[in-house]
């Protein structure tokens, strides 16, 4: 035997050794958390598993209600995942170091990014770095700056008809929130441009499928498929031929400008191009990020839109509420982001149609890289996977009076006492029992930004049209769940007509 080929032989014992003491150490670690949704014991814990991919939701309701205050644990098929019922607890997780709990490790290995994003983990740390600076410190449309491509959006996509007219509910708001968020991300024409829409559709679902695909294999598998299925690739791709002449354009500009081109500030595209340097500055890289910017941006508002829609269209009361709110203020305040932030009763309702129609069973979702310890004595083996139950802490009537009821103006009353301040308490306040967003530092980026699209789109809708249910009802469609996805009825019309004024 050559020398190479036992030092190879020795290696891999002394791995696979080192290996299984890690996971029988894990396992013992997680031995104490109790396991809800099936048995706890080897292959038999399947069973918990397919029951968590067909009943996510109602698995961490159960989970919840047994063991509210501590942590419960459920089946994946390679893995266990801790459910953290307890917000002191998840304070704990919160402030624990990035080498400790890892959020973009956790997203990541859920959208097994190496495999479907082809980036590894270094490179989605420095990615998301990026993008959440720009984020939350730069990308800051003026009302103004979105409003004609959103008055233009609303002429192209609902029917300006004075006869009720039947329009796809998620399917337009959709095409309303790309067009729009697209206008802040890479400019006009681009934003409007249906072919541009439909790859960034495309990239996500490849992106999903792929997660879903490449979870369920072994790791030794994935390299290898990867090398015949590449499944974003072809979408970067095509990416590129859309953004490869704005990047030159604007690449123009900024050599002309230097450091003082103003353009900068116009759209996400030109930020991120004036912020990043040498090579990592290149076409691939930024139609990259931007395909990734809309797959976070786009469905969440999207789908948080059309549960707005669904609720505005039940209830005639609502909508006539909210537009003299709105009316009134822009009466006295004008139309900017101040005027904005005046509509309480509109901050409201978005607010509580997030915490009622949360767009999923969890957040705050973090990679344990290291052992970590909570005070309630539970440890946290490295890898393992933790998360707070969201749906089930917005639901729990201690932190929500009346929780199960949807409330327009819950959060109203403690707006009251809003002293003119504009950086007063709203929607994209998190709490650790408000976790729409996520909370604390990991927390949503984009909420500022998705905040200022709901406000501006709801309020244009109320002030410009009717809206309600086919056959009048006043049943909000039923939603649909994927695994941990909670997504508002697909395929329900909702019928709209040009605001007939009394
Ligand atoms: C109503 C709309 C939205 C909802 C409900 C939402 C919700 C969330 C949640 C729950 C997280 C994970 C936070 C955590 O658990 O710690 C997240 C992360 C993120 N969101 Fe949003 N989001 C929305 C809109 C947006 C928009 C418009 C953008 C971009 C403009 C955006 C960009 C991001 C990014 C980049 C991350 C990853 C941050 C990180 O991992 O550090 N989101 N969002």
């Amino acid at each position: 035997m050559e020398l190479s080929t036992l030092l190879y032989l020795v290696a891999a014992v002394y791995a696979l050794t080192w290996a299984s003491r890690r996971f029988m150490y894990a396992e013992r670690c997680l031995e104490g958390i109790p396991t809800v949704g099936g048995p706890s014991l080897p292959i038999l814990s399947w069973y918990g598993a397919i029951r968590f991919l067909l009943q996510a939701h109602k698995v961490l309701e159960e989970g919840y209600t047994k063991y509210k205050g501590g942590c419960f644990k459920v089946a994946q098929f390679n893995r266990w995942f801790v459910i953290v019922a307890d917000p002191a607890l998840n304070e704990e997780l919160r402030k624990a170091p990035e080498e400790y709990m890892s959020s973009p490790a956790a997203l990541h290995q859920y959208l097994q990014g190496l495999y479907t994003l082809g980036i590894d983990l270094n490179e989605m740390n420095n990615y998301i770095e990026l993008v959440r600076e720009q984020l939350l410190r730069h990308v800051n449309p003026s009302p103004s700056m979105l409003y004609d491509e959103m008055i233009a959006a609303f002429q192209d996509i609902i029917p300006q008809s004075d006869d009720w007219a039947p329009i796809p509910a998620l399917d337009a708001s959709f095409k309303l929130f790309f067009r729009v968020s697209n206008r802040a991300f890479v400019g006009a024409p681009l934003c409007s441009n249906p072919e541009y829409n439909e790859l960034n559709i495309e990239f996500t679902n490849n992106v999903f499928k792929g997660a879903l695909l490449y979870n369920a294999l072994p790791n030794g598998i994935r390299p290898f498929i990867s090398r015949w299925l590449d499944l974003v690739g072809p979408s970067v791709e095509r990416g590129m031929r859309f953004i490869q002449p704005h990047f030159e354009q604007r690449q123009k500009e900024m050599e002309a400008a230097g450091k003082d081109w103003v353009g900068k500030e116009d759209d996400l595209l030109s930020l991120l191009m004036a912020s990043t340097q040498g090579e990592a500055c290149n076409v691939r890289n930024l139609t990259r990020i931007m395909l990734i910017v809309n797959l976070a941006a786009v469905h969440t508002t999207s789908q948080s839109f059309t549960h707005l829609l669904y609720l505005i269209a039940t209830n005639p009361a609502w909508a006539a509420t909210l537009r003299e709110e709105i009316e009134q203020v822009i009466e006295q305040h004008g139309y900017d982001k101040e005027a904005l932030h005046r509509m309480r009763r509109l901050d409201s309702f978005i607010q509580e149609s997030l915490r009622f129609n949360g767009l999923g069973a969890l957040a705050s979702t973090k990679l344990a890289l290291q052992d970590f310890a909570l005070s309630n004595g539970t440890i946290l083996p490295k890898g393992t996977l933790v998360a707070a139950p969201l749906r089930a802490m917005h639901y729990d009537g201690e932190n929500y009076a009346d929780a199960d009821t949807f409330q327009p103006w819950r959060f109203y009353r403690e707006l009251e006492e809003f002293d003119g301040e504009v950086n007063a308490q709203s929607m994209t306040t998190t709490t650790p029992t408000y976790l729409s967003f996520g909370h604390g530092k990991t927390a949503c980026p984009g909420r500022f930004f998705a905040a200022l699209e709901l406000k501006m789109i709801v309020a244009n809708l109320l002030l410009n049209y009717d809206i309600k249910l086919e056959g009048d009802s006043s049943k909000i469609p039923p939603v649909s769940w994927y695994i941990t996805a909670r997504v508002p009825n697909m395929t329900a019309n909702v019928l709209v007509r040009r605001r007939q004024k009394a």
